[in-house]
């Protein structure tokens, strides 16, 4: 894949370390996320993917190292001195996070079009019309029949649900993504026809994501560049199809001819 850069990145992140207690979640993780651009994180488990993803997200603390955002109004801010109501008000609306299990992402017991409707009136749309018809649009691109909007997501198979949660997620227009296993524990045909999905929407909607993921498979259709990790540590990092086609690092080269179970 290919993309057109901005030439400021949207992310920056230096140095990024997260103790837990003596043991290492992650260690010194450094670089940029431009807008548009998709980023994979990959590595067996326990190499600290998910620890990343949740300090980026601001749902863990860093140990230490820097994250900056660039803020819709160009101004770059070091996430660490948000106040709790900017950072949420952020994940409401310039960010989406995409759970492995959209229950995490879901709240179960209300409708789909209230899902998704709940984000645009955490941005301030308060007219029923506008809301239902955009969540209405939003249900029919993803591929969730219009005629379950009123239903709960309690009834909806696996592959709906993440739909929907991708819906919610995206309705806002964020200009960053992050996703933990966006198509785990899916049956692989319902896990192609997602990654299609979320190709053609990460494309259509030019947001910058980060997905994490143990399944190269998906690194390769999704992203535009992809980090490698062992241990907590950065091992490798490029172009996805670079890194796939040519790995450098002896451990990504286990990686890619699948010795290891990622
Ligand atoms: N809450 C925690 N308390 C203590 N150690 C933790 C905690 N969460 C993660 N770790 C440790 O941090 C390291 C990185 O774990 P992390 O869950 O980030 O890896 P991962 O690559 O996401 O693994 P998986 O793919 O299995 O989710 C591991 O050694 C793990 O045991």
């Amino acid at each position: 894949m290919s993309v057109l850069l901005d030439d400021a990145p949207l992310l920056s992140v230096d140095g990024l370390t997260r103790f837990y207690g003596p043991r290492i979640g992650c260690r010194d993780v450094s670089f940029d996320l431009y807008p548009g651009e998709v980023l994979a994180v990959v590595g067996e488990s326990g190499s600290g993917k998910t620890t990343l993803l949740n300090c980026l997200a601001g749902r863990l603390p860093l140990s230490s190292g820097n994250v900056s955002y660039r803020m819709r109004d160009g101004v770059v801010c070091d996430l660490a001195l948000l106040g709790e109501a900017e950072r949420r008000f952020l994940m409401r609306t310039d960010w989406g996070f995409v759970h492995q299990n959209p229950a995490d992402g879901l709240r179960m017991n209300v409708s789909a079009g209230a899902n998704v409707g709940e984000r645009l009136m955490a941005i301030g749309d308060r007219h029923y019309c506008n809301i239902r018809g955009s969540a209405l649009s939003w249900l029919e691109r993803v591929e969730v029949p219009a005629d379950r909007i009123d239903d709960d997501p309690r009834g909806f198979s696996g592959g709906m649900r993440q739909r929907l949660q991708i819906a919610r997620n995206l309705v806002t227009a964020p200009r960053l993504v992050f996703m933990d296993e966006p198509t785990g524990g899916l049956d692989v045909s319902v896990q192609a026809r997602l990654l299609d999905l979320i190709r053609a929407l990460v494309a259509d909607l030019g947001m910058a994501a980060l997905v994490v993921t143990h399944d190269l498979a998906v690194a390769r259709l999704l992203s535009h560049r992809i980090m490698v990790m062992k241990a907590g540590e950065v091992v490798e990092e490029g172009l996805t199809d670079r890194v796939l086609d040519d790995p450098h690092a002896p451990y990504t080269q286990l990686l890619v001819s699948s010795i290891l179970q990622v």
